[in-house]
């Protein structure tokens, strides 16, 4: 049970539903029962032709209960349904709020396919923990049981008999069709999480597929995982009708019972025969509402595998946000004081004791090979991880005891590959600043050299409709719609051709003049005007100093800048 542990707090925490949920459920169980009883009492009485006022009453009360019942009903559904729905809003924020410092590490083990099962499927299935496992127990125990103690005041064989009725519905065929079940419900749920995560990856590579003449196989395979899932959920549901099926044969059979030990006590003398009616009634409708309890362990164990799915995803390896906020001052400065960083599985280190300072207002390149650690720079500067060894300051505070939202509020960043979101320009736009109007909007696509694109223009998943210099200028266009004066910007024109990048180039230095700017390249052209060029190299800064400086002692860079020169002649 302490997978449900989170579930179980969450549930809590709607404590004034909960408890309108149980009373008016007892409330309409009760009158349910009152209903159908009395009900049999009239009819058995009207056959005798009582007086008037008799028939009266107990029509008056049959309609009571009517009404009763339907209000009790409606209310005990408003409020269960209201609580169920907050509580999903409840369980999702928690994922969420969990996940978040997981991500980009979340995906080195667990696929995008399956998380998305999880937080969609596995989410949903918990909607049944408190519509049908928290409370309708507690509510059928009580109408039960009350039922049973006003048995006893005309036969203790009777109330026996509904006694162990609901042993047998409620306990002994449940926990039957449970065990039953177990396997089938955790085929499903793998199954679940292997097709989405197959067809997420058939989604993303559908061109590449193509191009390698792949996408048969690959959809034969899709195909394979979809009917395996089809064929574990659809032997599930013949589970569950299975187990719903003896359910109400042994419900039919206890009110037959009823109906033998009535007609028996009867003729004994032992009970008035005007209750014989009643009894098959009550009988009737207190197994009916009995029945949903063959598939309350079911939806129990479901909702454990659901919850454990989902409270024990993250690996609790990411960055947790510290709680210090930045003051918002200009541009900032960073430093990073002997550096070591390592990937969880990479066996040496993608940063080896790096020592850079980026004072506030000053121009920094970060260059080398690719894959000698530039990006991983800008990651730790965006505190998205914590370096295993070192420190890293941000104006002069310890990275770890800032919060993160303060530094990604200062920090302007193009990341290597950009995301944009389905729908339009303006949507994509908004996301740096939500009050950007349209005239701003196509004020910044004209300047980076995108005038054929308008706010309204759309955007399909993942800027597919893009060209990769587009995405590139649209990346630079957001951050210009937000005021932050630092900036930290990996390879931002890789795609763009060199005319319109050095365009692009010099209308960035006028805005950054004052700024702090950390510029990841591979293209050592243009760093002349630079504070510091940072040379990296298989995760070691083996070279740090002016553009003349690095020149002067003529070593990697000027090696680097020299094969440049030749290439292009
Ligand atoms: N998520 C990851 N998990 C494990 N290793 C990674 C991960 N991301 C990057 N690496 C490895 O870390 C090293 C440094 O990567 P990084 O992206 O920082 O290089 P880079 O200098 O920016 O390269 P490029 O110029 O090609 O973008 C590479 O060897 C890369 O394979």
């Amino acid at each position: 049970m302490k997978e449900l542990r989170t579930v179980l707090a969450l549930v809590a925490r709607e404590k004034k539903d909960i408890w309108f949920s149980i009373v008016f459920g007892v409330l309409a169980g009760l009158t349910t029962v009152g209903l159908f009883g009395a009900s049999g009492y009239l009819i058995s009485k009207a056959a005798l032709a009582p007086p008037l006022y008799t028939l009266i009453i107990v029509i008056a009360m049959v309609k009571l209960f009517g009404f009763t019942r339907a209000l009790g009903r409606y209310v005990e559904r408003l409020f269960s349904h209201r609580a169920t729905f907050t509580i999903l809003s409840h369980i999702r924020t928690r994922f969420f709020e969990m996940l978040e410092p997981e991500v980009p590490h979340i995906f080195r083990k667990y696929r995008s396919g399956d998380l998305l099962a999880r937080v969609i499927g596995d989410v949903e299935s918990l909607q049944n923990f408190f519509l049908r496992v928290y409370y309708p127990p507690i509510v059928l125990l009580i109408v039960f049981l009350s039922t049973i103690i006003f048995t006893t005041f005309f036969s203790w064989m009777l109330a026996l008999l509904f006694f162990l009725g609901l042993v047998i519905v409620g306990v002994v065929i449940p926990f039957i069709a449970t065990l039953k079940q177990r396997k089938s419900q955790y085929s499903v749920r793998e199954g679940r999480g292997i097709l989405s995560t197959k067809l997420a990856e058939w989604l993303y590579g559908f061109r590449d597929l193509k191009i390698y003449q792949k996408q048969e196989e690959t959809e034969a395979d899709l195909r394979e995982s979809m009917e395996t899932y089809e064929a574990a959920h659809e032997r599930q549901q013949l589970q569950m009708a299975g187990g719903e099926g003896w359910n109400l044969l042994a419900s039919l059979t206890a009110t037959w019972a009823v109906v033998l030990v009535s007609v028996w006590q009867i003729g004994a003398g032992e009970l008035d025969g005007i209750f014989l009616a009643m009894f098959i009634m009550i009988s009737l409708m207190v197994f009916e509402d009995a029945g949903p309890m063959a598939n309350v362990p079911r939806h129990l164990e479901d909702n454990r595998n659901a919850a454990e799915r989902l409270f024990s995803l993250p690996g609790q390896t990411g960055r947790h946000s510290g709680d210090v906020s930045l003051e918002p001052s200009g541009p900032l400065s960073f430093s990073m004081e002997n550096v070591t960083y390592s990937f969880p599985e990479s066996l040496t280190p993608v940063l080896q004791d790096a020592t850079i300072s980026f004072p506030a207002g000053s121009k920094t390149a970060i260059v080398g090979a690719s894959g000698s650690g530039k990006s991983t720079i800008q990651q730790l500067l965006l505190s998205m991880d914590v370096p295993e060894a070192g420190r890293i300051k941000v104006q002069d505070k310890d990275m770890q005891r800032v919060s993160q939202e303060s530094v990604w509020k200062e920090v302007n960043a193009i990341l290597q590959e950009s995301h944009f979101f389905y729908g339009t320009v303006r949507d994509n736009l908004l996301l740096a600043d939500e009050d950007a109007d349209d005239r701003r909007m196509k004020e910044v696509l004209e300047r980076v050299k995108l005038p054929h694109l308008s706010p309204e223009h759309p955007v399909e998943e993942k800027g597919g409709n893009l060209s990769g210099g587009e995405k590139q200028r649209l990346a630079l266009a957001r951050i210009y719609l937000k005021p932050a004066r630092t900036w930290i910007l990996d390879e931002p024109f890789s795609s763009v051709d060199v005319l319109t990048e050095r365009e692009l180039m010099q209308d960035f230095w006028e805005t950054a003049v004052h700024d702090t700017v950390i510029l990841i390249s591979h293209n050592l052209k243009g760093l002349e005007q630079m504070d510091n060029i940072v040379v990296v190299e298989q995760g070691q800064v083996i070279e740090k100093g002016s553009y003349e400086e690095l020149m002067e002692w003529k070593g990697y860079f000027y090696r680097m800048k020299q094969l440049e020169n030749t290439l292009i002649g």
